[in-house]
């Protein structure tokens, strides 16, 4: 078993537990209420943001120019393609002032900026992939599965449902087997916890715009 595959089999309850979360139900059948989704939105263009440049980060520290490239353009995308659904979404809900960052997201997006600046560029890749992956499945999940007519929610999945982003995603997977045949056991480890933790805090992040959960102070 690779990496990748053993690190999926770890978060699989996880992931399992994202499928039947309110938020992504309520996603697929487009009866997610538009003051939610606004909330998720206007945190995720704060996440996609910091996302970005800690991809950006890892594109800088990468050993291979090979990998360099691939993370500096995982970077630039996230940052230029998935912020130009933010804005047409933005332009719907007319919304002018996005607001601050809220726990959740705060906490993820510190947690990705933080690994990707002290801990091992093996274990930064780790700690982004499942920004790519969960997402691209429980796109494909919906997609497949609960396909809503007339559902408002459908550029955004069909973003994460398409072909262009399972490559991204499938070039990410690969990268971060290759890092992990070439590193040691104990950074191998390390790899794994930190896709641990970035599977729970997208479950996290989620379960805080369902709840529009805010700083109480
Ligand atoms: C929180 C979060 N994780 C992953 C993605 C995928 O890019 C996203 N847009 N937002
Ligand atoms: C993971 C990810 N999410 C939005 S863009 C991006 C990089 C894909 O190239």
């Amino acid at each position: 078993m690779n990496w990748s595959e053993n690190a999926w089999q770890a978060v699989n309850g996880i992931y399992n537990s994202i499928l039947k979360m309110p938020f992504i139900e309520e996603l697929s059948d487009g009866s997610l209420p538009m003051k939610t989704f606004q909330f998720y939105m206007l945190q995720d263009s704060y996440y996609l943001e910091h996302f970005g440049r800690a991809l950006a980060l890892i594109g800088a520290k990468a050993y291979d120019v090979e990998d360099a490239l691939a993370y500096l353009q995982f970077a630039e995308n996230a940052i230029v393609v998935e912020q130009a659904l933010h804005e047409s979404y933005f332009k719907d809900f007319g919304v002018s002032n996005k607001g601050i960052i809220q726990p959740a997201c705060h906490h993820y997006t510190h947690f990705l900026r933080s690994t990707a600046t002290l801990e091992p560029v093996e274990v930064a890749m780790a700690a982004t992939l499942p920004c790519f992956w969960i997402y691209k499945n429980v796109g494909e999940y919906i997609y497949t599965h609960h396909q809503a007519a007339g559902n408002p929610f459908q550029n955004w999945i069909e973003a994460y449902a398409g072909e262009e982003f399972t490559v991204s995603v499938e070039r990410a997977i690969d990268l971060c087997n290759k890092a992990a045949l070439q590193t040691t056991p104990q950074i191998r480890r390390r790899m794994t916890e930190a896709f641990i933790t970035a599977s729970r805090l997208e479950y996290q992040f989620w379960d805080a715009a369902y709840n529009l959960k805010r700083w109480e102070l």
